[in-house]
């Protein structure tokens, strides 16, 4: 007996020895393991040439516009030849040469090949040469418009971090940047911008000069030109379809391109033959650093508008939320001029055609309350306000993911599938199950997927003019009222303020909330000064007879630490009492100090907690925390008091008047 654990017979060979296993024997004298007709290839080669069917041509060719005369193959070119433009450096006057494809599929990148049963089709732009430079003789291969599934495979194989969660999501790492940069994003200061924008304190818009951003984009389109491949991707922005954009953003990691797949309007194979020019190109060299000897430059990290170039330069971070932001500042600038009020909010409709609007800064639950299996979702985070109505300027969402249930919130959970993107989240290394209570890499994990991933998405993403518009504050002092009725004035005054309270560190121990206002709920992204995009709002409020509401989805019954988030299912109730009408016409009392309307019942909510007075225990605590809030909200203020909100001064008074009186 073999002493060592080995497996041995205790009898040396074993006596009877196996059966010998039968094949059937055909007349031919060949054995077959089964009777499936064979495969037809002859190779292994050929057998995976089978695989793979070409892709059918777009769309049926129209006569009436200028492409249909073109061929496939033309057609090709042309786009090439339209992103070689994109990416030409602007110094040597020349664009890339461009090859469509994979580089590692193996084919001669330096011919046009059309093979039949070739599923890539490959076709060359030669760009002109002026002056000869290395850089010049190679090719850039370009991935364009890639399907998620082509775009799952490349980050696999090429972008560390990159996995296939439980339910099929794409698991991402952003690097070392997990949310935007907003002291990081330039703007250029040209005759036009300087008197158009908002400038100096208090503004998002941190100057830099033409030559800079130009610097800044050789250093990026060189970057990516270095590549062996990059992605484009050709999509729209705004469900309005007079009003659409068309952007192109050439990015170097498939996550990118995935996550701009999903939150941009995709397009038709038709649309996407006519594409054309686009209104505005991201270059996305964000893995590559901006260099600090450069003027202006105050890190390594920097986002530039250029908006007479139509054009946005992305250095020094990955995080793809600056693209999406990136995009929405542009529409905060080209909406307006054309009389269209852009909105940091999300937007739903019940099936009466009624539509909501929700606005709030980061966290306080615009996508959340906007997803709401009983209506319709028209977007969770950007929209415009025309003569037409509303229209959602993105074709996705971006979900906050950190606590993330099942129970709380079905529609998303069950849009986190295949095609979405899932930033720094943290799974299981064998069962790939996400834990989203896990913060290990953030607390800001994210979901992006595209709208119709929502079940009751309306599509196209357009509604009516909106009924109510709800302001979210994620009040964590615990002081505002789960659910305010505003007047005008009020609403005004709110929106201008965009309060929210968070609370400051993740560490352990009771932290001081930290209030924080930015105007119009979206300062990192307006450009125009806040009192433009205010008095837009109220005209459209006034106009089509509009109900402000502010609702606190923050702490009750104390401040952080000793009171506790509103439940979300409460949250809910109010949301569903605004929807139906029936909260308007209930009865209120006015509260001291901010003198908001709270009513004094709601169905299905306890009513004590309707004055957030009620469930402190500690009165004088919660008189104080209340009046150090008001203070606050008067300070942040004092900086708009010296403006005018449109031609009505009345009203301009009427907000002075709206905010906290003690
Ligand atoms: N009472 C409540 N109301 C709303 N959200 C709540 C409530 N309680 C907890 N939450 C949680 O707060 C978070 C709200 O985040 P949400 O993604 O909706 O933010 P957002 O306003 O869309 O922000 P962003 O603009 O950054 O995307 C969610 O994680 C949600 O589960
Ligand atoms: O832009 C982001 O990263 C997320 C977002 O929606 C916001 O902060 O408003
Ligand atoms: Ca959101
Ligand atoms: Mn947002």
């Amino acid at each position: 007996m073999a002493s060592n654990g080995e497996f041995s017979f205790p009898n040396g060979a074993p006596k009877s020895p196996l059966k010998k296993i039968q094949t059937q024997k055909k007349e031919n004298g060949i054995c077959h393991d089964d009777s499936a007709p064979p495969v037809k290839a002859k190779t292994l080669d050929e057998l995976h040439s089978l695989q793979k069917k070409r892709s059918t041509p777009t769309t049926p060719v129209k006569t009436d516009n200028v492409f249909s005369q073109l061929s496939d193959e033309d057609r090709q070119k042309l786009q090439l030849q339209s992103i070689s433009a994109s990416l030409a450096s602007l110094v040597r006057e020349t664009g890339p040469k461009l090859v469509k494809g994979d580089p590692a599929q193996k084919t001669d990148g330096s011919k046009t090949v059309s093979h039949h049963h070739h599923h890539h089709h490959h076709h060359v732009v030669v760009a002109p040469t002026i002056g000869v430079s290395d850089s010049a003789l190679k090719f850039t291969h370009v991935l364009y418009n890639l399907s998620p599934a082509e775009l799952y495979e490349q980050a696999i194989k090429y972008e560390k971090g990159s996995f296939v969660t439980s339910s099929g999501a794409l698991a991402t790492l952003s690097g070392a940047k997990t949310g935007r940069s907003p002291r990081d994003k330039r703007v250029v200061k040209d005759e036009t911008t300087e008197d158009e924008l908002w400038w100096g304190k208090g503004s998002p818009n941190i100057e830099m000069d033409e030559q800079t951003f130009l610097v800044n984009r050789e250093r990026a389109v060189d970057y990516l030109n270095s590549l062996d491949k990059v992605f484009v991707n050709d999509q729209f922005l705004n469900w309005d379809p007079e009003h659409r954009i068309k952007v192109r953003i050439v990015s170097a990691r498939a996550y990118h391109s995935l996550f701009m797949h999903n939150m941009c309007i995709r397009p038709t194979p038709e649309e996407l033959e006519n594409f054309g020019t686009p209104d505005f190109t991201i270059y996305n060299a964000g893995q590559f650093p901006c260099n600090r000897y450069t003027h202006y430059m105050t890190s390594s990290t920097s986002i530039d508008l250029n908006l007479k170039r139509r054009e946005m330069v992305i250095l020094g971070t990955q995080y793809a939320g600056e693209m999406k932001k990136g995009l929405f500042s542009v529409m905060h600038y080209l909406m307006p001029k054309r009389h269209i009020l852009s909105l940091h909010s999300g937007c739903n409709m019940g099936k009466e055609g009624d539509v909501a609007l929700f606005f709030g800064l980061s966290g306080t639950g615009k996508t959340t309350l906007s997803t709401d299996h009983n209506r319709y979702l028209i977007g969770d985070d950007e929209h415009c306000w025309s003569e037409n109505g509303v229209s959602n300027i993105e074709g996705g969402c971006y979900a906050k993911c950190i606590d993330l249930s099942r129970e709380k919130e079905p529609d998303i959970w069950n849009a986190i599938k295949f095609g979405t993107v899932l930033e720094n989240v943290v799974f299981d290394e064998h069962t790939r199950e996400v834990d989203y209570t896990d913060k290990s890499v953030t607390e800001n994990t994210r979901a992006s997927y595209p709208i119709e991933y929502i079940p009751n998405a309306k599509i196209p993403c357009v509604g009516p003019h909106p009924k109510n518009v709800i302001l979210l504050a994620c009040d964590a002092f615990g002081v505002l009222p789960p659910v305010s009725k505003l007047n005008l004035a009020q609403t005004m005054y709110h929106f201008i303020s965009g309060y929210t309270a968070l609370v400051a560190g993740t560490e352990e121990g009771i932290k001081e909330p930290q209030a924080t206002f930015s105007a119009c709920f979206g300062a990192a992204f307006i450009m125009m000064h806040p009192t433009k995009y205010a008095a837009m709002l109220a005209e459209k409020m006034q106009k089509h007879g509009a109900t402000g509401w502010l609702v606190n989805t923050g702490w009750s019954g104390g401040r952080y630490g000793s009171g506790s988030r509103i439940k979300l299912a409460y949250t809910r109730r109010i949301i569903d009492a605004i929807h139906s009408g029936s909260l308007l016409n209930a009865n209120y009392t006015t509260t001291e100090v901010f003198g908001l309307q709270i009513p004094t019942e709601i169905e299905g909510i306890p009513s004590e907690i309707l004055d957030p007075v009620n469930v402190w225990a500690d009165k004088e605590a919660y008189n104080d925390t209340m009046l150090k809030l008001a203070g606050l909200f008067r300070k942040n203020f004092e900086v708009f008091a010296t403006y005018k909100i449109g031609t009505d001064s009345k009203l301009t008074e009427e907000i002075l008047a709206a905010g906290p009186n003690f």
